[in-house]
């Protein structure tokens, strides 16, 4: 018998466009796949074997090769410099980074405090735009950091911009787009080339068309 190829899957947003994708892609997935409450789901039928994890996770199952391929945001693949093969832009979970704020925020003399869950991706982009800043890592609820007084500014990804909005606060700047990528260990890269060159290969037709 032929290798079980295992894919790490977000648990999430980004799941069942993904799932979806796969779907397009002729893979023929359980129905329970969507509803199911188990991390592991064989698919014998297909010699696939899939984990559902955590997004930020998905890159190290994938880095430590026990999930041979995987699907991560580019922000993730961005903030942690991690030993994976990114192949294939899949162009779903679009959405962007941006720096926001409230409205005519006076501007301190001092670094003033950014607010983010992407503590590199803000570090290298205010670098590189000759900033001095002070980063304040946070889990999730960024827009809550201007409000509250705990920062000046926030990095954060933007989709519908509903919640920069609702929460009174505007975009200043644009860093830069996300959509979600097909990444592969590299080991297993060299040892399972046939299964994961059919994977690349037909969701490749998918995002053509
Ligand atoms: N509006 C959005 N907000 C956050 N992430 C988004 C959005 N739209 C697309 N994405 C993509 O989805 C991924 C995050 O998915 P999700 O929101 O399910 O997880 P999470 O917020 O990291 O995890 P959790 O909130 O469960 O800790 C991001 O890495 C990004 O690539
Ligand atoms: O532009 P929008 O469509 O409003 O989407 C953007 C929001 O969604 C994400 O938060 P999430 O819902 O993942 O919650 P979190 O703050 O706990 O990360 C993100 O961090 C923004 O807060």
């Amino acid at each position: 018998m032929k290798d079980v190829l295992t894919i790490a899957m977000p648990k999430g947003r980004i799941f069942e466009e993904a799932a979806d994708m796969l779907r397009k892609a002729d893979y023929q997935l359980p129905p329970e796949f969507d509803e199911s409450r188990k991390l592991i789901l064989d698919v014998p039928n297909e010699n696939i074997r899939f984990i559902l994890a955590k997004p930020m996770d998905v890159v190290t199952y994938v880095e430590h090769g026990v999930a041979d391929v995987g699907i991560a945001g580019k922000d993730v693949m961005l903030e942690e410099d991690r030993d994976v093969y990114e192949v294939l832009d899949l162009k779903i979970s679009e959405c962007y980074l941006a720096v926001a704020g409230l409205p005519n925020a006076k501007l301190t003399d001092v670094a003033p405090k950014v607010a983010t869950k992407y503590p590199n991706v803000a570090s290298s982009y205010f670098r590189e735009q000759g900033e001095q800043v002070e980063i304040i890592k946070l889990n999730g609820s960024i827009e809550l950091a201007p409000l509250i007084g705990l920062a000046d500014r926030i990095v954060d990804i933007v989709s519908t911009g509903r919640t920069l909005k609702e929460n009174g606060l505007v975009e200043l700047e644009h860093i830069c787009h996300i959509t979600s990528r097909l990444i592969v260990n590299p080991v297993s890269y060299r040892m399972k080339d046939e299964p994961i060159d059919e994977l690349v290969e037909r969701l490749s037709k998918v995002i053509g068309g």
